[in-house]
This record gives structure tokens, C-alpha cells and sequence, in this order.
């Protein structure tokens, strides 16, 4: 069966390139070209085709099992792999420790990338400690009655942009992040919520009252899900989830206890592959995490 020829052309992070043909039929499309282009060719008796867009791609190549791959060398790579090392703002309202799995991550060089900044809605709160602690700044978010001297939301854009950052991770952050900074940072906020959406999820579902939840229907599983995160509460593109079970004589907080700790694992995980470029999205909008061992697998 003949190739499909396709002409591809370089564009920056985030952008999926809409099919000319459903996501179930052989693949074929013509992107207008803005800046570099470069040929693939693909089989045509692949189903759909992957487009993987890294922050300020300059090239694009094809890559095996029709994944096309946008991503291109720049200024601050990191040695072993040649991917940019990437700059990370984490959101915190408690404890943090989400955010200090993250840290720990980074400075033992799983995760390519830095925590560059922290912002908190609570100067008190555990996460801003352990932040001042290791000399991470942090910016105080949103303007409340209790934290008179947090920013506007186009402060806050403005600051991160000041930061550099490339990916925005919610741990534990309890307040709803403005539209401002969605439009801002698209494709690149994930939040981490202790259930497995759709389930236990939207507003008023935080903490313990989760679990809480959880235990009072009866369900045999629950788990943390990783999500992009849109305008509304735990409705985003769902990115990666993980289970575990609830026993018969479970306690909220022993739910609670075992959820956290698969979360500590899952948004290392997932982070590693959002700092490697391993972030893809499927034609209908369900974004896949690309293996690092085989990269013709996803999750
Ligand atoms: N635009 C978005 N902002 C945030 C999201 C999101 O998906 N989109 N996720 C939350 C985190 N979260 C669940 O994962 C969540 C946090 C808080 C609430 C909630 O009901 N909050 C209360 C206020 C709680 C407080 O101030 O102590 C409320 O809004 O009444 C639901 C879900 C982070 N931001
Ligand atoms: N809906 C948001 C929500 O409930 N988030 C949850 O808050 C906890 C924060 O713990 P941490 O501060 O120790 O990372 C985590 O369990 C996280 O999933």
C-alpha cells in the first residue's frame, strides 16, 4: 500500500494539527506551512496519527508507528539527552508533599526540569515552608482578605513569564485558577486530584472530603487521576490515572494514606515525561504519555 505523503511544517508547543479525515480511517493531511517544513511519509494503514509538539519546536521528523514529532534543539539542554531542561511553577494550599516528591525528583535528576517558583494562596501553609527552605521563591495567589498582598491574575501571568515557565503543576491547590492563566499556558497546567475522575471530582471535592466520599459509596477502587486543567474544576483532558483498592474496613484516612502515596509515584511519572516531551495528543483530543523504553507504546 503507498505511503501517504504529508508535508509538516515547524510551530510552537501545544498545537494539534486537525485531520483532513476521521481518527479511524487512513490518515492523510496538508498543514499550511507558517515556518520550517520537512516531509514524512507514513503507511497508510495507520489508523491515526500522533503529533507530538515540544515548547518552541523548530523541526519536525517523523518518527516511527506514524508519531510526528515536533521538537528541536535549544539553548540550556541538558547534556545527557539534548532536551531542553524545562522550568516548572508549582501551586500549593497545604502540606506540599506532592510538591516536595517533585523537588526531590528533580535534584536527583529523574525529572528534567526545575521548580523555579511556588505560588500559595497560604504564606503558612507547609508547602511555602519547605519552598523557603530551599530558596525557591514564592508568589502569593489570589488577593484574599486573609493574604492582603497576593497578585492579580495578570500579575500572575506576568510573573510566571518573568520565571520562564514552561509547565504550571497544582498540588494540592485549592483555589480556581483564572482564565487568565489557562489562556496563558495551554496544554501545560496539570492538576493532580486524589479520585479517579469523573467520579468524587468538581466542586467541594478536595482533601478528605474525597475520601470521605469514596468510602461512603461502597466503590472497591479508587486512585489519583493527573488532568490538564481547563476553566472548571477537575474537567480537563484526563492524562494519566492510577488504582488502588478500598478495603471493607477502610477508613477515610486510610484511603487516603494509600491514594497519596500512588500519588507521590504517578506525578513523577508524569512529569519526567512532560520534561522529556513525551506528551502526545491523539487526533480526538485524549493526550497519551509516550513510553520512554518503547516509543512505540503509549498510556
Ligand atoms: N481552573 C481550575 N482550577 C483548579 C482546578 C481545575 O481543575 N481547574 N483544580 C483545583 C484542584 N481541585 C481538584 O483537584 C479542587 C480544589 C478546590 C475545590 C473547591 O471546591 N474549593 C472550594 C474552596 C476551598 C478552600 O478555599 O479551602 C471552593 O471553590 O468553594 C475543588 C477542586 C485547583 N484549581
Ligand atoms: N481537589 C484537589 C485535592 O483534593 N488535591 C489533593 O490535595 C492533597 C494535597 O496533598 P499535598 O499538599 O501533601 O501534596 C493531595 O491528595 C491532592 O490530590
Amino acid at each position: 500500500m503507498g505511503a501517504t505523503s504529508m508535508m509538516l511544517s515547524g510551530f510552537c508547543s501545544n498545537t494539534t494539527i486537525p485531520s483532513l479525515h476521521s481518527a479511524k480511517i487512513p490518515f492523510s493531511a496538508t498543514v499550511s506551512p507558517p515556518t520550517i517544513s520537512s516531509t514524512c511519509s507514513f503507511p497508510q494503514s495507520h489508523k491515526w496519527v500522533i503529533f507530538r509538539v515540544s515548547p518552541c519546536s523548530r523541526t519536525i521528523r517523523a518518527c516511527r508507528n506514524s508519531v510526528v514529532e515536533a521538537g528541536g534543539g535549544s539553548s540550556g539542554e541538558d547534556l545527557r539527552s539534548g532536551t531542553r531542561r524545562k522550568k516548572l511553577a508549582v501551586f500549593v494550599s497545604g502540606g506540599g508533599s506532592n510538591f516536595r516528591s517533585i523537588y526531590e525528583a528533580s535534584v536527583q535528576g529523574s525529572i528534567l526540569g526545575d521548580i523555579v517558583v511556588l505560588v500559595t494562596n497560604k504564606r503558612g501553609c507547609g508547602g511555602a515552608e519547605f519552598a523557603r527552605e530551599k530558596g525557591i521563591p514564592i508568589v502569593l495567589f489570589p488577593k484574599t482578605k486573609d493574604e492582603y498582598e497576593g497578585i492579580s491574575p495578570a500579575d500572575l501571568v506576568a510573573s510566571l513569564r518573568g520565571f520562564e515557565v514552561d509547565f504550571v503543576l497544582l498540588a494540592g491547590y485549592l483555589k480556581l485558577l483564572p482564565a487568565e492563566l489557562i489562556r496563558a499556558y495551554p496544554k501545560s497546567i496539570l492538576n493532580i486530584h486524589p479520585s479517579l475522575l469523573p467520579a468524587f471530582g468538581g466542586k467541594g471535592y478536595y482533601g478528605m472530603k474525597v475520601h470521605k466520599a469514596v468510602v461512603a459509596s461502597g466503590a472497591r477502587f479508587s486512585g489519583p487521576t493527573i488532568h490538564f486543567v481547563d476553566e472548571h474544576y477537575d474537567t480537563g483532558r484526563i492524562l494519566a490515572q492510577s488504582v488502588v483498592p478500598v478495603l471493607p474496613n477502610d477508613t477515610p484516612e486510610e484511603v487516603a494514606t494509600r491514594v497519596l502515596q500512588e500519588e507521590h509515584r504517578l506525578y513523577v511519572e508524569v512529569v519526567e515525561a512532560m520534561c522529556e516531551d513525551r506528551i502526545v495528543w491523539r487526533q480526538d483530543g485524549v493526550p497519551l504519555i509516550q513510553s520512554k523504553e518503547n516509543p512505540n507504546e503509549y498510556r
